[in-house]
């Protein structure tokens, strides 16, 4: 089942016509966005797009989510006139778009009526509608920041979920399965509606190299790259196994090195980067799995880290790819299925779009789709929003390190929110 919010008498999506044209540097893109919650954002060490307005949306759900996006915005591109000048990724006819993790309502593409993007020193503006628009005013704002916050985290929900851990590692030893990702969320309630350019800023500015992402409300910076289509070539950041930072470097640098070193982490890697290796290879040639992860060091902790690549063999554009992958074991288990039926079944949460993938895609089906982590999720009245961190859960796995490293995975949410 889909919903089409943009309809032309025949049913198929209202002929669009885009135009990008090379503009000066408007400075920091997260600060032109408007105080609306039709923001998009996807900015990633300050180069990125970010857009407002509506041109066409469509919000596709249930298990054939992804496809029905794929058939939608291939219709949306064909009856489009797209005049592209700067031809870089992000410039001409681009969707934003957010899925749920599982298989319900709640997914959606957007098609903005303006779009400013950045890359490599070169900056540019897409104007979307029904007929070539003027460049608009591209002015800075100052957001407004969270006020009142506070989270609901006491210590009888803390112990429930440590509970639920217990429940799945005894799943786990029980046989059958390798790895299970449980989550926990934590709602933060603000005495002002949150005016959400606040956090993005923040997590922009702390944490560039993650994705920094807005969609619908759904907000967060993501170190997971679940695909990116460029040119025809593929890749994916793949994480699984963590570490927290203590702020002591040296101390952290021989936590990297425990890290890597680590069997339950390096398993849990291992398992994560087979489903991602697995799940491109029909797509693929002269695919480039690294043996061996690295340590990718973020302000909060450090993940075993490995960057999956291949060249595009078939015609398949980023969002047959992202249908592919998802969910992948990262944010799912080992076998994938079985571990989704459990987290169904014992995690007792709506994960919504959290652990879902969010990103954008292009005319020619090349784009980048992040996994939603460090993320959060806004109500619609801006006065409340859900945080969700989530943990793999593996045979050895003690409760009470799976709810510290879930708390780190919160932190950068959490400190943008306050
Ligand atoms: C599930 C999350 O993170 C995932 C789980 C990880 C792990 O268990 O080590 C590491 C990175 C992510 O793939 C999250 O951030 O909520």
């Amino acid at each position: 089942m889909a919903r089409v919010s943009t309809l032309a008498t025949d049913g198929r999506p209202e002929p669009l016509v885009a135009r990008s044209r090379e503009i000066a540097d408007p400075g920091d893109l997260l600060g032109l966005l408007p105080p609306s919650p039709d923001a998009l954002a996807w900015v990633h060490g300050g180069d990125g797009v970010v857009g407002w307005g509506r041109a066409a949306s469509f919000s596709p759900d249930g298990r054939g989510r992804f496809d029905a996006a794929d058939d939608w915005w291939a219709d949306v591109v064909e009856s489009s006139v797209v005049r592209d000048e700067v031809e870089l990724p992000g410039s001409g006819l681009v969707a934003f778009g957010s899925f749920t993790f599982a298989d319900r309502p709640g997914s959606s593409l957007t098609v903005p009526e303006i779009v400013v993007g950045r890359r490599d020193g070169r900056c540019w503006v897409t104007t979307i509608g029904r007929s070539l628009g003027p460049v608009p005013d591209l002015t800075a704002t100052t957001p407004s920041s969270p006020v009142g916050t506070s989270f609901a985290d006491d210590p009888r929900r803390r112990a429930a979920w440590t509970a639920t851990v217990q429940k799945a590692v005894q799943r786990i030893q029980a046989g059958g399965l390798d790895k299970v990702v449980l989550a926990r969320s934590v709602e933060a309630t603000f005495d002002e509606p949150l005016d959400v350019r606040s956090p993005l800023a923040r997590l922009a500015r702390t944490y560039p190299s993650c994705w920094t992402f807005h969609v619908d409300g759904f907000f967060g910076s993501t170190p997971e790259m679940l695909v990116r289509l460029q040119g025809g070539l593929v890749t994916s950041r793949v994480l699984a196994g963590t570490i927290r930072r203590t702020g002591d470097d040296a101390r952290d640098l021989g936590l990297a090195a425990s890290l890597a070193r680590s069997s339950k982490d390096l398993e849990e890697h291992e398992y994560a980067v087979r489903s991602v290796a697995d799940a491109l290879a029909p797509h693929c040639t002269g695919m480039n799995v690294p043996e061996a992860p690295f340590v990718l060091h973020l302000p909060n902790v450090m993940h075993l880290a490995t960057d999956v690549t291949g060249v595009l063999r078939d015609d398949a554009g980023v969002l047959a790819l992202v249908a592919s992958l998802h969910p992948s074991a990262a944010v799912g288990g080992t076998p994938t299925a079985d571990a989704v039926r459990v987290i169904a079944e014992i995690e007792g949460l709506d994960r919504g779009r959290y652990a879902g993938p969010v990103g954008w895609i292009g005319a020619s089906g090349d784009g980048e789709w992040g996994i939603g982590l460090r993320s959060a999720q806004v109500a619609p009245d801006g006065r409340s929003a859900r945080l969700f961190a989530g943990c793999g859960i593996v045979a050895d796995s003690a409760p009470a390190d799976e709810l510290a490293e879930a708390d780190a995975k919160l932190i950068p949410v959490r400190d943008a929110l306050t």
